[in-house]
């Protein structure tokens, strides 16, 4: 057991020395930041959405825009796909569950906003038919993805591809990822 729980550590520093040693991945989060803090900046807002441990990260990012990460500051708007348990189920239900983001992004989004997916696949059909969507509008797009970012990753204005192939691994990642993210918007520049 002790050996197991050393082995899982080892592999989620592997993924994050991974992050680091790669100039390309580590601009493109930088990049990301300065996108995001452009559209809440200028009365855009930050749309999140994905699916089971990425539906909590989210959330987790929306609270810390909305409210903060780590400096005293005004509110920005930010807005959670997977939060509505009514709305999810009445779209899945009535018009299956690949449409139940891309309806709602169809519902809230306007050019001034971004649409952020997380997904460790790359590949689940309910984001990228939002990605997708986003894009329609005329809106900004980002991922945070995993694996070789799948077919997301071909359709998405910003995105940040994790080189690793475990989903647990991959959102450990994606965490830290997005508390860089969130100091870095609250950062004054
Ligand atoms: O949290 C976990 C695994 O750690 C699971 O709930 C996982 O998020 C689900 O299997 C998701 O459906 C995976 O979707 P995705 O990351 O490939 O888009
Ligand atoms: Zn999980």
């Amino acid at each position: 057991m002790i050996e197991l729980i050393q082995q899982r550590l080892r592999e989620s520093i592997a993924v994050k020395e991974l992050v680091i040693s790669n100039q390309e991945l580590t601009e493109a989060i930088s990049s990301l930041s300065c996108e995001i803090k452009t559209i809440l900046l200028n009365g855009g807002k930050l749309i999140l959405c994905g699916n089971g441990g990425s539906a909590s990260d989210a959330l987790h990012m929306a609270g810390e825009i909305v409210g903060r990460f780590q400096k005293e500051r005004e509110p920005w708007p930010a807005i959670v796909l997977n939060a509505d348990i009514a709305t999810m189920t009445a779209i899945s239900n009535d018009y299956g569950y690949d449409n139940i983001y891309s309806r709602q992004v169809k519902g809230f989004m306007t050019d001034k906003d971004m649409l952020l997916g997380i997904s460790t696949s790359g590949n689940s059909e309910n984001i990228y038919q939002a990605i997708k969507e986003a894009g329609r509008i005329g809106g900004k797009t980002a991922a945070l993805l995993g694996r070789d970012g799948g077919k997301i990753k071909e359709c998405v204005d910003n995105p940040i591809v994790v080189p690793c192939s475990v989903t647990a691994r991959v959102q450990e990642c994606h965490i830290t990822i997005i508390h860089i993210l969130c100091e870095l918007i609250e950062l004054d520049n």
